[in-house]
């Protein structure tokens, strides 16, 4: 209470006990997308964490890197410059609020809309063509590395065909969204104890998302018994969420992962993170060939198309369970 009622910088925005060395997440599955073994890896992953960090991703250093570098440059600009690229909703910059349902965090953002392998020509967002030649280059490349992954995933399920999976990402008219975080150093707090939620926990509603951040720790999981995880930071790797729609298409064998931003209070994050979803009219339900193995296996979700859960996603709060309402 003392600390909120002197620290206006941090007023509505929830705080968490700061992350001490003793709450990273030992056992990250580390998968290496090169090794013969990745399928069975991933499909392990996902079903104990629904969380990963992959290796030899094939996403060049250079390409990661010049997009880390424009939008740091983005983000350096003044708040009036930047709030020229606003509002976000439904595309471009914010800054504190999330969503449209009150939910507030330590950050500033872009949000971007992705046709096929590239930004949307109908997303004038940013301006700067240095910037979007920057996120083209990361978007194509990034979106391959998600269609691998989902063709891994569909193996280690032991499912045909292998685009069972990534045809939904692939597909015209697919959903995708990409989105630029920057997390500022949130100095007043140092030494407190506690620290700014930068992005309050909740589930991706996509099939899956994949990340990329500067060497700033923030990122934390919840393991399945509910204990968060500090999840070490790597920027040469790339960190796998499984997504709402994937626990559905699953039947829950995969699981959608529940997971956080923490502000640091001394260093900026910046995170890149590519939400692979399927067409508005895809139908989320569970894989035939994954229902018909089981003896007499049943959905355990009520029938919907994507474009319903994604409006109720836009209808929830960022913490709200999700699919709670779409189960049996
Ligand atoms: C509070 C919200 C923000 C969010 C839309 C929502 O109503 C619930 C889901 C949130 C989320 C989480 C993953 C992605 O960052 C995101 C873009 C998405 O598709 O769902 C955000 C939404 C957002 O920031 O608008
Ligand atoms: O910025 C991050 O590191 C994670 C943010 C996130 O989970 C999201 O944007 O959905
Ligand atoms: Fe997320």
């Amino acid at each position: 209470m003392v600390v909120l009622a002197s620290t206006p910088a941090v007023d509505h925005i929830p705080l968490l006990r700061s992350p001490d060395p003793g709450d990273y997440f030992a056992g990250m599955p580390v998968v290496d997308l090169s090794s013969p073994g990745a399928p069975k890896a991933i499909a392990d992953a996902c079903e104990r964490f629904g969380f990963f960090k992959l290796v030899n991703h094939g996403v060049p250093v250079d390409t990661m890197e010049r997009l880390e570098s424009e939008a740091v440059r983005f983000f350096s600009q003044s708040q009036a410059e930047k709030d020229r690229s606003g509002p976000a909703y439904p595309f471009g910059y914010g800054s504190k609020r999330i969503g449209l349902n009150g939910d507030m965090g330590w950050l500033e953002y872009l949000l971007l809309a992705v046709n096929s392998a590239s930004l949307s020509g109908a997303c004038p967002v940013p301006a700067c063509a240095v910037f979007r030649a920057a996120l083209n280059e990361y978007i194509a490349a990034v979106r391959k590395v998600a269609v691998r992954v989902m063709e891994a995933m569909a193996e280690g399920l032991g499912i045909a065909p292998l685009d069972a999976l990534s045809a939904m990402v692939t597909a015209e008219g697919s959903d995708q969204v990409f989105r630029v975080n920057h997390y500022p150093p949130c100095h007043a707090l140092q030494g407190l104890g506690c620290s700014a939620t930068g992005f309050g926990e909740h589930t991706d509603p996509q099939l899956v998302s994949l990340l990329r951040s500067n060497g700033t720790s923030g990122l934390q999981i919840a393991l399945q018994d509910g204990q968060w995880v500090s999840v070490p930071s790597d920027r040469d790797a790339l960190f796998v969420n499984v997504g709402d729609s994937l626990q559905v298409l699953t039947n829950g064998r995969f699981k959608s992962v529940k997971h956080r931003v923490v502000a640091n209070s001394l260093k900026s994050r910046v995170s890149l993170i590519y939400f692979g979803g399927p067409p508005l009219a895809q139908r989320i339900a569970p894989l035939p060939q994954l229902l018909g193995r089981g003896e007499g296996e049943q959905s355990a979700y009520k029938d919907f198309t994507w474009s319903e859960y994604k409006k109720a996603a836009y209808k929830s709060r960022l913490g709200d369970n999700r699919l709670a309402q779409f189960l049996k």
